[in-house]
């Protein structure tokens, strides 16, 4: 297994965001830079790094990147762009995991309104066309949790490639076109002013985060290499940290 699978579409993202956005620093809470653990025994131990990476903008709250190498057992990058709350944008949502049975990968642009057409029209038409494209090369993920099914859009491309190959090429490109059309819609995004429109953004970017945040499926690998206290306070504190922010600013 190739050891810094997404090391690649790390840099790619961070250099794609330097050159088209007013790129600042997002504080990442001390501790949650670098996490060094380790997973299993005997032979099979691995030393597990965690980096964090944090970003945003004008019109991004927060962009921002968890990287966990763990050599041949584990790797994953979940990387996340969460909107300003005053702009109705999606959710920029990739989730690119390697585990010894093989990779996960989920790209979406997650729509803050799944079922309203015109949110669709303006948010999920544009994508459908690269969408398809690798739709054809990847096979479809299969079943995944029912109750997460209303945060994803119908461009959302999930796949369970076997080679690495395939995630070095085809996930690659997919990844870099998703991320350029997203770019796309935040250059073209302008600031909602109507207060119940305000409130109804409010509220769905709230739910997907709670949601994220109580049902994140990487709570358990966490737990195991470094302690579920680290664990909670790098899920409400870093990875969806909306509501904690929130609570500081009121
Ligand atoms: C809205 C929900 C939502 C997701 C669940 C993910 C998309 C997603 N991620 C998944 C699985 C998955 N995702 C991760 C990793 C992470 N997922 C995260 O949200 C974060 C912050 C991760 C780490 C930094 C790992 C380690 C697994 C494998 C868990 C395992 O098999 O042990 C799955 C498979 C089903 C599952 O195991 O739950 C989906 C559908 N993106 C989303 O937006």
């Amino acid at each position: 297994m190739n050891m810094t699978l997404y090391q690649p579409f790390l840099d790619y993202a961070i250099s794609t965001l330097q050159q088209r956005l007013d790129l600042a620093l997002y504080p990442i809470p001390e501790g949650f830079e670098r996490k060094e653990g380790i997973m299993g025994k005997g032979k099979r131990q691995e030393a597990v790094l965690t980096t964090s990476h944090g970003f945003k903008s004008p019109k991004l709250r927060q962009i921002r990147a968890a990287h966990v190498q763990g050599g041949n057992s584990l790797q994953v990058l979940n990387f996340v762009i969460f909107p300003e709350p005053n702009y109705d944008l999606p959710f920029f949502g990739a989730d690119l995991v390697t585990l010894p049975g093989g990779h996960l990968i989920a790209l979406d642009m997650q729509p803050l309104f799944r079922d309203d057409p015109t949110y669709q029209e303006k948010y999920t038409k544009p994508v459908l066309p690269i969408f398809e494209k690798y739709q054809q090369d990847l096979e479809w993920g299969g079943d995944f949790p029912e109750e997460a099914q209303q945060f994803f859009s119908p461009a959302f491309l999930w796949t369970r490639p076997q080679k690495d190959e395939v995630v070095e090429t085809t996930v690659f490109s997919a990844f870099k076109e998703y991320l350029a059309a997203y770019l796309d819609l935040v250059e073209s995004a302008s600031p909602v002013t109507d207060k119940s429109r305000l409130d109804e953004i409010l509220k769905a970017q709230k739910r997907y985060l709670g949601y994220r945040a109580e049902k994140d499926p990487a709570r358990g690998m966490f737990t195991r290499l470094y302690g579920s206290e680290w664990t909670e306070e790098y899920i409400h504190g870093f990875l969806f940290d909306l509501e904690r922010k929130l609570a500081i600013a009121n």
